[in-house]
């Protein structure tokens, strides 16, 4: 069974005049030990589409499976507790607790299923050092720099059993050497069974991914495995 699945999906922002067509009938499943890069040109639909997949936003028509639960059947606690057990997300924007340290941001997610503290804390700390930040434990995210910040979502987005792993360009505050180590990580996780979908603009970080799936104006235009093929797909799409 796919871990995602998207069938036949539209997403229309806006109304009347101002109507955009952001997803037009994008279909793609993504299975356990698959990582899966999503490219595309600025506005193609990429972050409409990672939103959809991490259940944060909904289909105009068609249907968005995780699991094979259709997210359309869920009611809003039921896809809350479905995303915070089974999904990870690393978006740019960060949203780590200022009033938390690294630790407690990391372990909220657990906390928040039912994991005791005490449970939570070791495991927080372990995906600390996974990230290289072994130490860090205690500092607020003002102490921190904007790449130990990043490292710190994706400890968050990577603690735990999950299933699904959504990245949106989460090297961007990463120097590339680090950037390097979490897209490893990321492959490694994926390597152990979970999925994963990757937006990202860079060719080197797709060649981490099993099947690089290429958007324009909202459909899939193409599906290459490998670097090189969407590289040459970025020179094309203009
Ligand atoms: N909330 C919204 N309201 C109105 N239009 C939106 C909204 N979100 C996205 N769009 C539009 O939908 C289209 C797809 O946007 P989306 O952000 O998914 O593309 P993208 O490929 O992620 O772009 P980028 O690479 O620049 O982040 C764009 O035309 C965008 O302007």
């Amino acid at each position: 069974m796919s871990v995602l699945e998207l069938r036949d999906v539209h997403r229309m922002h806006g109304q009347g005049a101002t109507e955009v067509h952001a997803l037009r009938g994008v279909s793609l499943a993504v299975a356990p030990g698959e990582l899966v890069a999503v490219m595309g040109p600025s506005g193609s639909g990429k972050s409409t589409l990672l939103n959809l997949a991490g259940g944060l936003d909904s289909p105009t028509t068609g249907s968005v499976v995780i699991e094979g639960v259709d997210l359309g059947t869920l009611n809003r606690s039921g896809l809350a507790g479905l995303r915070r057990r089974r999904l990870g997300y690393v978006f740019q924007d960060l949203n780590l607790l200022a009033s938390l340290t690294a630790a407690e941001n990391i372990a909220l997610p657990l906390e928040l299923d039912g994991v005791a503290p005490r449970k939570a804390r070791p495991l927080a700390e372990a995906a600390l050092t996974e990230v290289g930040l072994e130490g860090y434990a205690e500092r607020f995210p003002d102490e921190m720099s904007g790449g130990q910040q990043q490292r710190v979502a994706i400890a968050r987005a990577l603690v735990g059993q999950r299933r699904l792993m959504l990245a949106d360009e989460p090297t961007g505050a990463l120097d590339s050497q680090t950037g390097e180590a979490v897209l490893r990580l990321l492959r490694s996780k994926v390597d152990s069974g979970a999925a994963a979908v990757l937006v990202t603009h860079e060719a080197r970080h797709a060649a981490w991914a099993d099947r690089v799936v290429f958007l324009r104006d909202g459909v899939v235009v193409d599906t290459s495995v490998g670097a090189a093929d969407a590289a040459a797909l970025l020179e094309t799409a203009g």
